[in-house]
C-alpha cells in the first residue's frame, strides 16, 4: 500500500490519516483505470476482427458498419440532450437561421469544410452563402506610413466588398515605416519613425469594437522599418532601425509582447535574429513566425530567411528568396508566404513575386510579376487571399490596390487609397464576429452597421455537439473533403515537349509561362498531399489504350489452363515476366513485414491477392501468348507512349523541385540500359466475386501497399460496357482503388473519363526528400453477388537499377535534413519483391 512517505520519501511527520485514506482510494482507481483500459484494448480487438470478418464474407462492408455506429452515437446524443420537437437534423437545418447561425459560427472555412464532411449541411449551408459572406465583411486598414517626405497618422479602410477607401480614426501620433498587426480584435500599429525623425519605441493599438486607438507598452528599444507579425496570439517586433547619433544601427533583436498579460504587461526579449535586418517583412505560416529580407548596416538588401518557432525558442534559417528584398510586401495564405517587391542590392526596383511552403522547404517558387516594379509596398491576406497596397514607382507614392488571383496569377485591381503611400502598416480583419466585453457572439448588421446578437436560436449548442459527434464519430464524415485531384498536364507538356534536349537541361520553372507554372504547383501539391493525381491532357492517343486493354481483356478471358502456358515458373517480377496466377502474390506483406508495418493499418499480412497478373518489359525477352498473336505490337506501343509521359512526369517533377526540367532524364533513358531498366507494364485481372470462391478472412484484391519504385501510371478499368476512353457516361466497376488520406482513412479512388491515375511510388519520396509522398493503396473487394471482374493496365517505371538514390539537394534544408540513406534502385526494388512473392 501507497502511504505519503513512502511516495514523498519524506519520514516526517505522518500523514493525516484522511491524506491517506484519499491516497488509497486514488490507487485502487488507477488499479481500476488500468484494467479498464485493458478491456478496452480487448474489445477494441474484438470490434476489429469482427469488422474485417464481416467485410471480407461481404455481409457487411466496413463503410455501413460506420455509418451504423454514426447513426447510434447520433441517437444516442440525442437521447441525452432532449430537443423538444422531433425534426429530423435535415429538417432542422433547413430553417434558414439555423443554417446561418451554424454557418456564422463556424466562419467561411469552417463552414466550407462542413459542406464537404456532411451531406446533410451541403445544401442548407450552399443556401446561405451570400448572406455568409455579407456577415464576414473583409476590411484591409493602411495605417500610418510616409508620402513626399511626410510621416502620415492617417488611417483608411477598404471595404472590400464595397471597393471603395474610407477614413478611419488616424494614429495617435504620425508613424513612417511601422508596421501593423491584427491580433485578437485589434490593429496593432507598431514602431517607426515620428515626425521628428525619432524612432518610435511606441506601439498603439485599434479597437475593432469601440473604433478607437489606444496606447499599449512601448517596446524596448525604438525600432524604424521593423518587421512585425502575430503568431500563437503574441505579437512579435524584430530588426529595424535604429539611431545613435551619429550612427543609424541596424538591429537584431527581437521581442515579444503577450497582449493577455496586458495589465502587468511588457515586451520580453527573445533570442537575436540570425543576422541585423532593417525593412524586412515578418509573417506567420502555421505557428510558425518568418523573417524575410531586408537589409543589412551597409544597406546591402538580403534574400537570407529565418524562422522562430515559438516553442522551440530558436531563430532557424530558411531558404534564401530567389532575389533580395529590402522594404517589400509578404503575407501568408494557404500554408505558404508570398512576397513581392521591394528593392534589390542594386538599389533597383523588383516586380517580382515569389513565394515558398515553409513545410516543404523545398526553396522559393516565382508565381507572378507585379504590374510595375515598386517598393515600401505592402501586402496582407484573409481567407487565402493576398492584397497588395500602395509603395513608391520611380518619384512617387501610390495608391494602387489589387488582389492575386492565385490560380492564374493574374492581378484584379481594386480603388486606390485615399492617401498613395509606402512604408506604412497593412492589416486584414474579417470585421464581422466579435465577442463582446460580456462574452456574448455579435456580428455587425451590414444595412444599419449596428452589432446584433447571434444567437436567432437557442440550438446552437445542439446542433454543435451533433457535429462533434458526427465528425468524431464517422469515417464517411470525413471522407468526402478528400479527393483525388484531376490534373490537365496539356498545357506543361506543350512547353516541355517542343523544346530541345539541351533547353531541357538548362531550364527551371521560373522560365515557363504561368499556364505550365499553374500545371508544375498543382503536381506538387496533389503529390505532396496525396501522393496521387488523376491526369489527363496527357496526349496518349486513345486507340492504343484501347487496343492494349483489349489485349490484357483477350488474354484474361483464355481458359486458366492456356494462360498458365505464359507462366515461367519464376517468381513474380522475374526477367522475361509473364503470367501468375492467384496466390503468386501477397502485396500486403511489404508493409507487415516491414519494422514499423502497420503503417497502413494493417496487423498482418492478408491472405494472397485475388489477382492475376501479366508482366511485359519489353527487354526483348519476354514471354509472348500464342493465343494474343498481336500482343507484342501492342504492348510496344503502349509501353513507348507511356514512356513518354514517364519522361514528362519527370519532367514536372523535377521542374517542382527547382531543378532543371530534364535533370532526371539520365536515370531514365532506358533505351541506353533496357536491361537494367525496371519499367514494365503489369497487366492485371481481378475476377469477378463467384458463389463458394468467396474471399478469405481478409483477403482483398489487392492489399495495402506502397509502390516500390517512380511513378506508376495506371489505367484503371473505366468502363463496364463500353469504350475505356468515352469522355463521359462511364460506369467503373466495383471493387476499384482506394488511396489513404492524410487523416488515415480510406477513400475510393475510381478513374476519371480520359485520365490515368497516377502515383508516386517509395524512390521518389526517398529522392524528394518526403516532398512527394509514396502513398498507401489497395483495390477492394467488389460486394457479394457483383458480376464484374476488373481490369488494371499498370505500367511502373523507376531509375535504372543503378541509380543512387537519395534525398535531392534542393529538397535538403537546415530544419528539414535528409530523411533517408542512398539506396540503390534495384537493390530497393528486389528487396520489396522478396517480400510480396506469397
Ligand atoms: O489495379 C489497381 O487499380 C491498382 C494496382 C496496384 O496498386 C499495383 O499494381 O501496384
Ligand atoms: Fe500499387
Amino acid at each position: 500500500m501507497h502511504s505519503w512517505a513512502a511516495i514523498s520519501g519524506i519520514s516526517s511527520p505522518q500523514p493525516s490519516a484522511p491524506l491517506n485514506q484519499v491516497l488509497d482510494a486514488l490507487h485502487s482507481q488507477q488499479g481500476q483505470l488500468s484494467l479498464l483500459s485493458k478491456h478496452l484494448a480487448s474489445l477494441r480487438d474484438e470490434h476489429e476482427a469482427l469488422c474485417e470478418c464481416l467485410a471480407s464474407h461481404g455481409v457487411v462492408p466496413g463503410e455501413r458498419l460506420m455509418a451504423w455506429l454514426h447513426r447510434r452515437r447520433f441517437a444516442e446524443a440525442r437521447r441525452r440532450h432532449p430537443l423538444q420537437c422531433h425534426e429530423s437534423l435535415e429538417s432542422l437545418l433547413q430553417a434558414k437561421e439555423l443554417s446561418l447561425t451554424v454557418a456564422a459560427r463556424l466562419g467561411l472555412s469552417g463552414s466550407a469544410t462542413a459542406s464537404a464532411a456532411s451531406r446533410a449541411l451541403r445544401g442548407s449551408l450552399a443556401a446561405v452563402g451570400p448572406e455568409l459572406v455579407a456577415m464576414f465583411p473583409l476590411h484591409l486598414y493602411a495605417i500610418g506610413g510616409e508620402a513626399g517626405g511626410d510621416a502620415l497618422a492617417s488611417v483608411e479602410r477598404l471595404d472590400v466588398r464595397e471597393n471603395r477607401w474610407v477614413q478611419s480614426a488616424p494614429l495617435r501620433s504620425p508613424r513612417s515605416g511601422c508596421a501593423a498587426v491584427a491580433l485578437s480584435g485589434h490593429i496593432y500599429a507598431v514602431g517607426g519613425c515620428g515626425v521628428d525623425g525619432e524612432d518610435l519605441r511606441s506601439v498603439e493599438r485599434f479597437s475593432l469594437w469601440d473604433s478607437e486607438w489606444e496606447e499599449v507598452p512601448a517596446m524596448s528599444t525604438g525600432r524604424d522599418e521593423l518587421a512585425a507579425a502575430a503568431c500563437g496570439g503574441c505579437l512579435y517586433a524584430m530588426g529595424g532601425s535604429h539611431l545613435v547619433w551619429p550612427v543609424r544601427h541596424v538591429l537584431d533583436s527581437a521581442e515579444q509582447f503577450d497582449p493577455r498579460s496586458h495589465c502587468t504587461g511588457s515586451w520580453q526579449a527573445l533570442p537575436r535574429l540570425s543576422r541585423e535586418r532593417c525593412a524586412a517583412a515578418a509573417v506567420a505560416v502555421r505557428r510558425r513566425l518568418l523573417v524575410l529580407g531586408g537589409c543589412d548596416e551597409d544597406g546591402v538588401a538580403l534574400c537570407s530567411a529565418e524562422s522562430f518557432d515559438p516553442t522551440g525558442g530558436r531563430w532557424v534559417p530558411l531558404p534564401p528568396m530567389k532575389r533580395p528584398r529590402c522594404n517589400f510586401a509578404a503575407a501568408a495564405a494557404g500554408g505558404r508566404v508570398l512576397v513581392a517587391g521591394g528593392y534589390d542590392d542594386n538599389t533597383r526596383d523588383v516586380d517580382t513575386v515569389e513565394h515558398l511552403d515553409p513545410w516543404q522547404s523545398i526553396g522559393w517558387e516565382s508565381v507572378a510579376r507585379l504590374p510595375v516594379p515598386r517598393w515600401g509596398v505592402r501586402a496582407a491576406s484573409s481567407a487565402g487571399t493576398i492584397f497588395i497596397v500602395g509603395g513608391k514607382v520611380n518619384e512617387y507614392e501610390v495608391g494602387d490596390t489589387q488582389c492575386m488571383d492565385h490560380a492564374s496569377g493574374n492581378w484584379v485591381s481594386y480603388a486606390q487609397l485615399l492617401q498613395p503611400r509606402r512604408s506604412f502598416g497593412l492589416a486584414a480583419v474579417m470585421q464581422a464576429l466579435m465577442l463582446a466585453p460580456s462574452g456574448q457572439s455579435l456580428y455587425r448588421d451590414r444595412d444599419s452597421d449596428d452589432l446584433q446578437p447571434l444567437q436567432p436560436c437557442g440550438l446552437i449548442g445542439f446542433v454543435g455537439f451533433i457535429f462533434l459527434a458526427g465528425s468524431c464519430g464517422s469515417e464517411q464524415a470525413a471522407m468526402s473533403a478528400n479527393e483525388v485531384p484531376v490534373i490537365d498536364l496539356s498545357a506543361f507538356f506543350k512547353e516541355w515537349e517542343s523544346m530541345p534536349a539541351e533547353r531541357r537541361a538548362t531550364t527551371k520553372v521560373d522560365e515557363l509561362p504561368q499556364e505550365a507554372r499553374t500545371v508544375v504547383r498543382a503536381w506538387r501539391e496533389a503529390f505532396g498531399q496525396f501522393g496521387f493525381c488523376h491526369a489527363i491532357g496527357h496526349g496518349i492517343p486513345d486507340e492504343v489504350i484501347e487496343n492494349a486493354y483489349a489485349c490484357a481483356r483477350k488474354f484474361f478471358d483464355l481458359p486458366m489452363e492456356e494462360k498458365k502456358l505464359s507462366d515461367t515458373g519464376r517468381p513474380y517480377g522475374s526477367a522475361g515476366g509473364g503470367f501468375k496466377a492467384q496466390g503468386a502474390e501477397s502485396v500486403s506483406k511489404t508493409e507487415t513485414d516491414n519494422p514499423g508495418g502497420e503503417v497502413a493499418g494493417i496487423k498482418k499480412a492478408r491472405p494472397f491477392d485475388r489477382v492475376e497478373s501479366m508482366m511485359y518489359f519489353g527487354h526483348g525477352n519476354d514471354v509472348i501468348p500464342t493465343a494474343v498473336p498481336e500482343y507484342v505490337d501492342v504492348m510496344e506501343r503502349y509501353r513507348k507512349e507511356v514512356f513518354r509521359l514517364l519522361l514528362g512526369s519527370m519532367a514536372l517533377t523535377a521542374a517542382s523541385l527547382d531543378l532543371p526540367l530534364g535533370h532526371f532524364e539520365p536515370f531514365f533513358l532506358t533505351e541506353l540500359k533496357p536491361d537494367a531498366a525496371p519499367n514494365s507494364v503489369r497487366l492485371a485481372y481481378y475476377p469477378a466475386y463467384i458463389e463458394g470462391q468467396e474471399p478469405l478472412p481478409g483477403q482483398m484484391r489487392y492489399g495495402e501497399h506502397t509502390d516500390y519504385t517512380g511513378f506508376t501510371f495506371l489505367w484503371q478499368d473505366h468502363n463496364v460496357s463500353g469504350p475505356q476512353t468515352a469522355s463521359s457516361g462511364l460506369e467503373a466497376p466495383p471493387g476499384g482503388l482506394q488511396v489513404r488520406m492524410p487523416d488515415g482513412s480510406w477513400v475510393d479512388c475510381p478513374p476519371k473519363p480520359k485520365a490515368f491515375t497516377i502515383n508516386a511510388g517509395d524512390l521518389i519520396q526517398a529522392w524528394t526528400n518526403d516532398v512527394f509522398l509514396s502513398n498507401y493503396h489497395r483495390v477492394v473487394n467488389p460486394p457479394p453477388g457483383d458480376r464484374h471482374d476488373r481490369i488494371s493496365l499498370v505500367y511502373f517505371t523507376g531509375p535504372t537499377n543503378d541509380t543512387m538514390v537519395e534525398p535531392l539537394p534542393t529538397c535538403v534544408g537546415p530544419d528539414r535534413p535528409a530523411r533517408y540513406s542512398a539506396i540503390s534502385a534495384g537493390e530497393h526494388l528486389s528487396k520489396k519483391l522478396k517480400v510480396s512473392n506469397a
